[in-house]
């Protein structure tokens, strides 16, 4: 089954409110304690705390311990990680996470990466949020990690470079390096400091595969990973959701994108499958089969396939919460081994049934109307069968006699 994650940094993101939303997620305390241990025995200790921010229940991990060495170079960060017992992912991910960083303090400082002291984040309880981050995202096993626009803050925040202005410049350079999306997150115009730290803004461009709003998803756990800080007004939070991937699904709330909305709409899925092996005899089943498990509608396109095979293409119309029970239909009842779907916009006509008298039965009149008009007035034929089978009459007469009914109600 695969997993994504997603990650709402609405409030910023720090490497220990990463940790913190790691662990609310649900990954174990000592996956993380592990990796910091690996690259810092008996040095670090992570402490999880519950905390509430701005009402939200969060994680806020204390990262602990003494460090004399505050200006490690990129290679000394290197020797360090390389000297650790981390697995390789971890140790990869946590590698490319200080050589964006030290890339980024170089165009900073206009000086090479190789040059770079590093003063906060070269100590080492940020390299623990380094490797803690990196092993905690490896533990999730995420196919894909989606990060949202960052909040980067607004202000001044004093570091050992002095007073910078916020976003800091070293974030700056790590999110445009990274074309990732980031905005100030100010609240009614005011300053709120510093929202996103350098190694918040390294591990998630490391890890991001992409930036935007969540993503269709089946969410299966929510973690909110505080900040030391209380900022008036928001949680000062990262969010974590991890799940399954779902459909992408249209929103019918029109506005963006210049989409309409009429009466009714909905947003369907288009299941299609390509079949050149399936014995044909078998398909008119499948049809109903499909329609059993829910589809609105299911059919199929006469093709040339690749080679010239003559093949079907199965086409399947159906709500977003059938799918699974379709593709089951589509993976058990017919050769097909994969579906591709698309979403489309679905909009029908009001419709509702009357009933026509005929002589020796009834038939049902399905009528469709548009804008207040009835457009459409057209008998139900398995109606029209049953009751020529009834009377013993041609089906040819019965339908005539229900059309010719059916005009009274356009
Ligand atoms: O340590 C360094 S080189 C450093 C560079 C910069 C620049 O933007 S340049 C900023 N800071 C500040 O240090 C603290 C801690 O950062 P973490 O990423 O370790 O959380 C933070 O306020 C940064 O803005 C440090
Ligand atoms: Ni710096």
């Amino acid at each position: 089954m695969s997993r994504i994650g997603w990650l709402d940094c609405a409030s910023g993101a720090s490497g220990d409110m990463l940790l913190g939303a790691l662990v609310a997620a649900g990954v174990p305390l000592d996956v993380l304690t592990a990796a910091v241990d690996a690259v810092a025995p008996e040095t670090i200790r992570l402490r999880p705390e519950k905390v509430v921010r701005n009402g939200l229940a969060a994680t806020l991990v204390h990262v602990e311990g003494t460090d004399s060495t505050h200006h490690r170079t990129w290679a000394d960060v290197r020797t360090l990680l390389d000297a650790a017992d981390l697995p390789e992912p971890v140790r990869r991910s946590a590698h490319a996470t200080f050589e964006r960083l030290a890339h980024a303090e170089a165009r900073v400082h206009d000086t090479t990466p190789e040059a770079i002291h590093f003063h906060e984040v070269g100590a080492l309880d940020a390299i623990a949020d380094v490797v803690g981050v990196c092993a905690g995202l490896a533990h999730l096993g995420l196919d894909r990690l989606v990060v949202s626009p960052v909040a980067v803050g607004s202000g001044f925040v004093r570091a050992a470079h002095g007073r910078l202005p916020v976003p800091v410049p070293a974030v700056v350079e790590l999110l445009a390096a990274a074309d990732a999306p980031s905005y100030a997150g100010e609240i009614d115009g005011t300053p709120v400091g510093e929202l996103c730290t350098p190694t918040g803004a390294a591990l998630l461009v490391t890890h991001a595969e992409t930036y935007g709003p969540q993503p269709p998803m089946r969410v299966a756990a929510q973690g909110f990973g505080a900040g030391t800080r209380e900022t008036p007004g928001r949680a000062n939070a990262v969010r974590l959701l991890v799940g399954e991937p779902a459909p992408e699904v249209w929103t019918a709330a029109g506005g963006s994108g210049g989409s309409t909305t009429g009466p009714g709409e909905s947003t369907q899925l288009v299941v299609e499958s390509n079949v050149d092996d399936l014995d044909p005899r078998v398909w008119p089943a499948v049809l109903a089969r499909l329609l059993d498990a829910g589809a609105a509608d299911a059919w199929l396109t006469p093709i040339l396939m690749k080679k010239g095979r003559p093949a079907h293409t199965l086409a399947v119309l159906v709500d977003p919460d059938r799918y699974d029970a379709v593709c089951e239909v589509v993976f058990t009842q017919t050769s097909a081994i994969g579906v591709r779907s698309h979403t489309v916009r679905k909009r029908p006509l009001e419709r509702e049934f009357r009933t026509l008298e005929l002589p020796g039965g009834t038939v049902r009149l399905k009528v469709a109307t548009y804008a207040g008009k009835v457009v459409n007035a057209q008998p139900e034929y398995d109606d029209v069968l049953a009751l020529a089978e009834l009377t013993g009459r041609p089906v040819k007469t019965v339908l005539a006699q229900a059309t010719a009914a059916a005009q009274e109600h356009l």
